[in-house]
């Protein structure tokens, strides 16, 4: 009898938990937007990126940024944002998300404008010459058949968009035209040395990243010491990653050159992480909290250019 009411009360309060999580749904505006958004992102944090790119010198939108990897990536909002900018075309050409009509209609946003950079800063020529990078045109995604799988293989830089893209995560990413995708555990070496592999393309013999992402985030036990223990371990482990294969702001000739996007969770410990052990390493670290991170939430990001290893 008493397990018969534990049972009743538990399935009780999970169907109150699931009637609060879907009231929170239906007001929360970034859900909205999302539903209603022709780009037809796969995640309500996409806009989280978008704005912190938007605000934060458009980091991703520079022409030196050529390779980007994105750490904890399912579904695959932060990079269908990144498949955009570097050209790959809209996140409404996605082959799963989207059919393909949608993918023709999509109106190009104006181009971004060069942010304010350090006048002092030298001006170094670039190695090769290259196209400019601009959003595919209507045309052109009519030719691309997105629904054509070996397509999406065979596409090559500069016949769609440019750039090396890998995203990683424990679970499958659908595809996403230009994306480069690993399932697997990003803590293991087995998987770092297959990300570091596919970042070595011509133009980049040794495998560097121009942008590091992480939006990763172990699943949240509530317990408070437990959750930012896990947290601290992912940011230890992402900035060790970002060491040995993110280029450095010398090497581009940008102060603000080599960047890294980290989630964490709130707590002095990961702002003594911030202090110890971001600061040493480059030349601006923010602490932000993107409108689109819910009030509630106890995460952030720590946005860090100009990667200058100590
Ligand atoms: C908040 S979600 C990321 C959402 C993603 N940025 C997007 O826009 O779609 C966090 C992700 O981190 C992944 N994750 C957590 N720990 C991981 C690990 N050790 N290796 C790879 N992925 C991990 C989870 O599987 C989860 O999909």
């Amino acid at each position: 009898m008493a397990f018969r009411q534990t049972v009743s009360l538990l399935s009780q309060k999970s169907k109150s938990k699931s009637a609060s999580w879907a009231a929170r749904q239906v007001r929360d505006p970034f859900v909205k937007k999302r539903v209603s958004d022709p780009a037809a992102y796969r995640a309500r944090s996409a806009f989280k990126l978008l704005e912190i790119n938007e605000k934060w010198n458009q980091f991703l939108d520079h022409p030196d940024v050529n390779s980007v990897v994105d750490l904890g990536a399912a579904p695959g909002g932060w990079s269908q944002v990144v498949a955009d900018v570097l050209g790959w075309g809209p996140a409404s050409s996605d082959i799963l998300a989207y059919p393909r009509e949608r993918a023709v209609d999509v109106k190009a946003p104006d181009e971004a404008p060069e942010p304010a950079e350090d006048p002092d800063a030298p001006f170094i020529p670039r190695k090769k010459k290259q196209a400019p990078r601009r959003k595919p045109r209507p045309a052109e995604l009519e030719h691309f058949d997105p629904l054509n799988i070996d397509d999406v293989e065979q596409t090559t830089n500069e016949q769609i968009g440019r750039g090396t893209i890998v995203a990683v995560d424990l679970l499958k990413i659908s595809r996403i035209p230009g994306v480069q995708t690993i399932k697997a555990d990003f803590m293991l070496d087995s998987t770092v040395t297959q990300i570091h592999e596919l970042l070595v393309a011509p133009g980049n013999p040794y495998g560097k990243a121009d942008v590091i992402l992480s939006d990763m985030s172990a699943n949240v036990a509530g317990n408070d010491s437990h959750d930012t223990q896990a947290s601290l371990e992912i940011c230890e482990s992402v900035l060790e990653f970002a060491k040995y294969n993110l280029r450095t702001a010398d090497s581009i000739g940008r102060r603000r050159g080599g960047v890294l996007l980290i989630k964490f969770f709130e707590h002095p410990l990961l702002q003594q992480f911030r202090q110890e052990q971001l600061k040493p390493n480059f030349n601006y670290v923010h602490y932000i909290k993107p409108e689109a991170s819910r009030s509630v939430s106890r995460e952030g990001y720590f946005l860090c250019q100009g990667f200058n290893p100590c």
